[in-house]
């Protein structure tokens, strides 16, 4: 019998999409990258049922709306994670041979990334209803994968009271904000930040890892693979940013995997590549450090807008991820003095403008006339959102 407080609580977590500045496949090459949180943010809420069933309902997926499984249905699987590798305190990967098994429940692999988060936090030892919308569009280039990992990990984990630090006064919701909601404690946090890393390897194969680092710890942070990532405490100076989609669909994973091909097959040529976007990720963080100093934000400008013209050069012709929607928005842009980069995997998916301090808003709403009569959708970015929230009620 559940006790009535266990029936009736429910979690509700959120976690933000993000933008990478500089560095995005690079990284994945062990290069640097630069990445800081969005306001556009996925959310998850979280109840018990009594039925011993998951129901699941995914209102952005319009092939998939809803669904409900019996939890024996998965406990039953010859695959399904227990013993001593099933402990949610040290996430593993999915094994191959489950990944099979859940993928006879549904063809996309977004929800056997899903039910292997569920089965592999929760044991299915519980019943839930769990509903995932998010803010962010899907396949864009945002981190929709990221978030949708952070927000589904950090949910379960608080459903089932685990916790890595053993539900310290921060994670038992002593600093909320004016929502109710807290940040998990930076043990708790890599715990959601490692599991996250689990799914986001069933989503697109090689992650670097960036995307659900910046979507757990939100602000803004630097990642390789070899240090992991480093948060940038003092945030990045109030860049001004338009965010494009240019509503071209594409494969995180397929751009990434090619992206690596490419690196081993012609070695010689992509490393002094992948070099030189590490160059521009730390002079990009030098620039950072330099403003802080003097205040100059003409010059961090300047650089900031030769380095994104840089970037994205070296993203679309060495790495071969642009597409020609994003050409034409960078044209676009360049015929009112503004920079673009493709951010995220690139072949279409959104595009980023640093705007000018000067840029006003006749300009801007000239600028997104421009874009829109082209076909794209654009916003001002607002960044430096924090990091996964839980309010647990
Ligand atoms: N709101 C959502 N609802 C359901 N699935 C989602 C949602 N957001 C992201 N996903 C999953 O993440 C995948 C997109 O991941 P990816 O290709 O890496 O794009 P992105 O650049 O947005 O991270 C989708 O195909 C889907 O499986
Ligand atoms: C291309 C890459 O650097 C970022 C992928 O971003 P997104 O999934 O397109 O939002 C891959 C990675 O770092 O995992
Ligand atoms: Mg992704």
């Amino acid at each position: 019998m559940i006790s009535n407080i266990e029936e009736d609580r429910q979690v509700c977590v959120s976690a933000p999409g993000k933008i990478i500045l500089f560095g995005e496949h690079a990284v994945v090459l062990g290069k640097t990258a630069i990445a800081t949180s969005l306001s556009l943010r996925a959310k998850i809420v979280i109840t018990r049922n009594t039925e011993n069933k998951l129901n699941l309902e995914l209102p952005d997926l319009k092939e998939f709306g809803s669904g409900s499984w019996p939890l024996e249905e998965f406990r039953k699987l010859n695959d399904f994670p227990k013993g001593d590798i099933a402990d949610p305190l040290k996430p593993f990967e999915c094994n191959p041979e489950f990944l099979n098994q859940l993928l006879t429940f549904t063809s996309v692999k977004g929800i056997a990334t899903f039910l292997f988060l569920f089965s592999a936090i929760t044991q299915c030892t519980k019943g839930f209803n769990i509903k995932l919308s998010s803010d962010l569009p899907i396949g864009a280039g945002l981190g929709s994968s990221a978030s949708f990992c952070v927000g589904l990990c950090g949910g379960l984990l608080e459903a089932m009271d685990i916790y890595a630090c053993g539900k310290c006064d921060q994670c038992k919701g002593a600093h909320k904000n004016s929502d109710g909601e807290h940040n998990p404690c930076t043990v708790q946090s890599d715990l959601i930040n490692l599991w996250s890393l689990q799914g986001e390897k069933l989503m697109h194969g090689t992650p670097s890892g960036i995307d659900n680092a910046v979507s757990t710890f939100g602000k803004a942070l630097t990642f390789t693979r070899r240090a992991g990532y480093k948060i940038l405490d003092r945030g990045i100076p109030p860049l001004r940013i338009l965010i494009t989609n240019t509503r071209v669909g594409r494969s995180t994973k397929i751009l990434v995997e090619n992206v690596i091909n490419r690196s081993q097959k012609y070695t010689d040529l992509i490393d002094p590549v992948s070099n030189l976007i590490d160059t521009i990720s730390m002079q990009c963080l030098a620039c950072f450090e330099r403003y802080e100093a003097d205040s100059n934000f003409d010059e961090l400008q300047s650089a900031m807008e030769l380095m994104f013209d840089m970037n994205q050069s070296l993203l679309s012709g060495c790495y071969g991820v642009g597409h020609s929607s994003i050409d034409n928005i960078v044209s676009i842009t360049k015929s009112m003095g503004l920079h673009t980069k493709l951010t995220g995997a690139g072949g279409g998916g959104c595009v980023i403008t640093l705007l000018k301090p000067s840029t006003d808003s006749q300009q801007l709403e000239q600028l997104k006339k421009a874009l829109s009569d082209a076909g794209y959708e654009s916003w001002e970015a607002t960044i430096g959102d924090p990091g996964v929230l839980i309010k647990s009620l």
